[in-house]
């Protein structure tokens, strides 16, 4: 193995493990692989065995996501602490390997944060991706799955249902505006450069946890979205969820989305990897897939699911709609269970039980509080400095 000095650290599991895993030749960087969906997908990779490793700067995460994956998967995970804007980082990190492929979600992802700082959103979505870009190029590595969002469509068209792939982008913020950027630079490759095989996954409403409890998003400050609340309002570290519109034309008055279990869109990146392996075979191109299930839940759905999950009560109070929020937005997952042959499969009570479980293992997400548990969980990861 290739290191790079002081740059990498590696995640081994003991070599008394038990692993059976039939591991493959294909070796898949992930750029932000810490993060939330990042260590699921880096999980699925794992024990799909794929060899992985992963570049993150850790600024919205912790490695300790990634030891957890590697003890579960009883298998190994190479880290690069870095920037993604930093070309001279990744130019040694290409260098170092030889990668197959890349998924890349290395990203800021707050919309409201993205009106204040536009600047930040432009140079680490758009700035990042130009320099992995860069990289990618220069080294030969031409399989891409990038993170895009249901962000770029904006206000869906009036009357229409679910919202396929060709519906209008309109992002009515600059996160969107950086993803739907990035989309464009990637396509802009593909026409540049033969055989490169792109796939561009629009997630929709990303929930949920690792079914064990022991990976699951981390609850970083103040929480955007509204899972992280009505968990909080379940655990009783806040009194009450504000439902942000109840006069929406829906069948409850309030917001309708596509809810999808993270590990169900983890395997979607491996669906779409080899998808990327495909199209790159055959001259290249651009394949552009929404990430949903195509059914539509309401605000007051998910709490009444949460309250069947948890046996708890979960108040909550009309509020003001947010500015720039819409009422219903689903996706149409047509294409992906017609080309890549992957669907959803887990239901709200799956991300519901599976949320909660996480919350109540690590109450305060990755926090070193937690980690007398956890170290038992992982106790056979040693972890160790590559010269
Ligand atoms: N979570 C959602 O609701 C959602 C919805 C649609 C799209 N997405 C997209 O999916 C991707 C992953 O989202 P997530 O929820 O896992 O977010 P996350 O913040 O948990 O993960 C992103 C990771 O990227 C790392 N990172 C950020 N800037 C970096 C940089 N300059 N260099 C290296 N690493 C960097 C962070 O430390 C973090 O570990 C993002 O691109 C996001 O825009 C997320
Ligand atoms: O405290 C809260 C928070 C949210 N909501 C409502 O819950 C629904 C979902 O909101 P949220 O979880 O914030 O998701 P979205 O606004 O749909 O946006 C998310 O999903 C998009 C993809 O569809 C991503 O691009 C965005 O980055 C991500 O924040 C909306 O109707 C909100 O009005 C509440 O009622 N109370």
């Amino acid at each position: 193995m290739s290191r790079i000095r002081s740059q990498s650290e590696e995640i081994l599991v003991d070599d008394d493990s038990d692993s059976s895993l039939e591991l493959r030749n294909e070796h898949v960087l992930v750029t932000g692989g810490a993060g939330y969906i990042g260590s699921h997908t880096v999980l699925r990779l794992l024990q799909q065995g794929y060899k992985v490793s992963v570049i993150d700067n850790l600024t919205n995460s912790s490695q300790e996501s990634l030891r957890r994956v590697a003890a579960v998967a009883s298998s190994t995970v190479y880290f690069y602490h870095g920037d993604l804007r930093d070309f001279a980082f990744l130019d040694r990190v290409f260098s170092s390997q030889s990668f197959w492929g890349v998924i890349h979600f290395a990203a800021l992802k707050s919309a409201p944060e993205s009106v204040a700082k536009p600047l930040d959103y432009y140079d680490v979505n758009v700035g990042g991706t130009l320099s992995l870009l860069q990289a990618m190029v220069k080294h030969g590595v031409s399989r891409l799955v990038f993170s895009s969002t249901a962000a770029v469509y904006g206000t869906p068209r009036s009357g229409i249902d679910v919202i396929p792939e060709t519906h209008e982008t309109h992002p009515a913020n600059p996160y969107g505006r950086t993803k739907l950027a990035t989309e464009y630079m990637i396509r802009d490759v593909v026409e540049a450069y033969p055989n490169f095989g792109a796939v561009l996954l629009r997630y929709f409403n990303p929930v949920g946890a690792h079914e064990s409890g022991i990976i699951g998003e981390d609850p970083k400050g103040k929480p955007g979205n509204l899972m992280p609340f009505v968990l909080q309002v379940a655990a009783a570290t806040r009194g009450h969820l504000d439902v942000t519109g109840t006069d929406w034309p829906t069948h409850d008055g309030s917001g309708v989305r596509d809810f999808i279990h993270v590990v169900d869109l983890a395997d979607g990146h491996i669906a779409a990897l080899e998808h990327a392996d495909k199209i790159a075979r055959c001259e290249g191109s651009c394949d552009i897939f929404n990430m949903g299930t195509g059914k539509g839940t309401s605000v007051l759905d998910m709490i009444h699911e949460m309250e069947r999950v948890t046996g708890r009560s979960i108040p909550w109070k009309a509020s003001q709609r947010r500015p720039g929020d819409v009422a219903r937005v689903v996706a149409d997952p047509t294409s992906a269970q017609q080309i890549l042959n992957w669907s959803a499969r887990k239901s709200l009570k799956h991300m519901c039980q599976d949320a909660w479980r996480w919350v109540q293992t690590n109450p305060s997400g990755y926090h070193p509080a937690d980690a007398v548990k956890t170290q038992k969980k992982v106790r056979d990861v040693r972890l160790g400095l590559t010269a």
